[in-house]
């Protein structure tokens, strides 16, 4: 069977810069896989590459076995992702419950299946918010409309969940209620590819990670601990992603991408 991710050689030249240099990335059925590196070393635009929102250059490409330059035929109902920086209420009065709902339509689909309500329910359970359902989203924190939108990926129930730094600027209960949403689709099974810039209340989660650096694979693995004393006033400071000289074996290295 064709494995959820499946890249090659993957180069993206974004005008004029080369953005991705020489990618190899396989995401495995149900796995946990966090995808890290400093600011600009290329996190996002591998996901966007990965999901044809930005151009592949040269390379492969393929999801669940497609390539994604024949965007009709890859089954992105089973793919959710949740951008950078989303937000749930861009103007609308809608409620919680509606933008969930949103997640069924398509461009095939405009009137939302019968039992919308219920699945739309189920997913605001997912992410901790089903009290919430009837509530305008536009009131919710940062952090609650990111929920919002990460049920609103789950509610077509996709077999692999992308999601685009969950944690930038959320508050700590959201965080925790991410990192149980998180935990319950692991144990039934749904892979997570995650973009994160801290490990935060995910680190105990990931099987796996993958860190950039200037659009390099430079660790593909077991997950680095995260530096001791990082914010301590004795930490020396050293970003061993960004200094391959000080630290040229990838597993050893640890985690300090900031
Ligand atoms: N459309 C674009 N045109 C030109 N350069 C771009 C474009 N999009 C991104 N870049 C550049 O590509 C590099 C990688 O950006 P990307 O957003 O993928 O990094 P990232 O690792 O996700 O960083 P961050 O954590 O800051 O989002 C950056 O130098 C960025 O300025």
């Amino acid at each position: 069977m064709a494995p959820p991710v499946h890249v090659r050689d993957l180069r993206v030249t974004l005008g004029g810069a080369p953005i991705l240099q020489g990618i190899d990335l396989d995401v495995h059925d149900g796995e946990f896989v966090a995808l890290l590196g400093a600011n600009g070393s290329g996190k996002s635009t591998l996901v966007k590459a990965l999901l044809s929102v930005v151009p592949v250059t040269s390379g492969t490409v393929e999801l669940y076995g497609v390539d994604v330059r024949d965007a009709r035929h890859v089954p992105w109902r089973r793919i959710g992702y949740v951008p950078q920086r989303a937000g749930a209420a861009s103007g609308t009065p809608a409620t919680a419950l509606e933008v969930v709902g949103s997640g069924l339509l398509d461009n095939r689909r405009l009137r939302p299946p019968r039992h919308w309500r219920e699945r739309a329910l189920e997913a605001l359970d997912e992410v901790g918010l089903a009290d919430r359902a009837k509530e305008t989203v536009s009131v919710f924190s940062g952090g609650q409309q990111q929920r919002v939108l990460i049920a609103r990926a789950l509610v077509r129930r996709p077999d692999l969940l992308v999601l685009d730094e969950p944690l930038a600027g959320i508050d700590r209960d959201s965080q925790d209620a991410l990192a149980a949403t998180l935990t319950g689709l692991r144990d039934r099974g749904t892979g997570v590819l995650v973009v994160l810039h801290e490990l935060g209340s995910l680190g105990g989660l990931l099987e796996r990670a993958v860190v950039l650096r200037h659009g390099r694979v430079v660790h593909d693995g077991p997950p680095p601990p995260a530096a001791p004393g990082h914010r301590g006033p004795d930490h020396e400071h050293l970003h061993p992603f960004e200094e391959p000289a000080a630290n040229p074996r990838g597993p050893e290295l640890r985690l300090d991408l900031s």
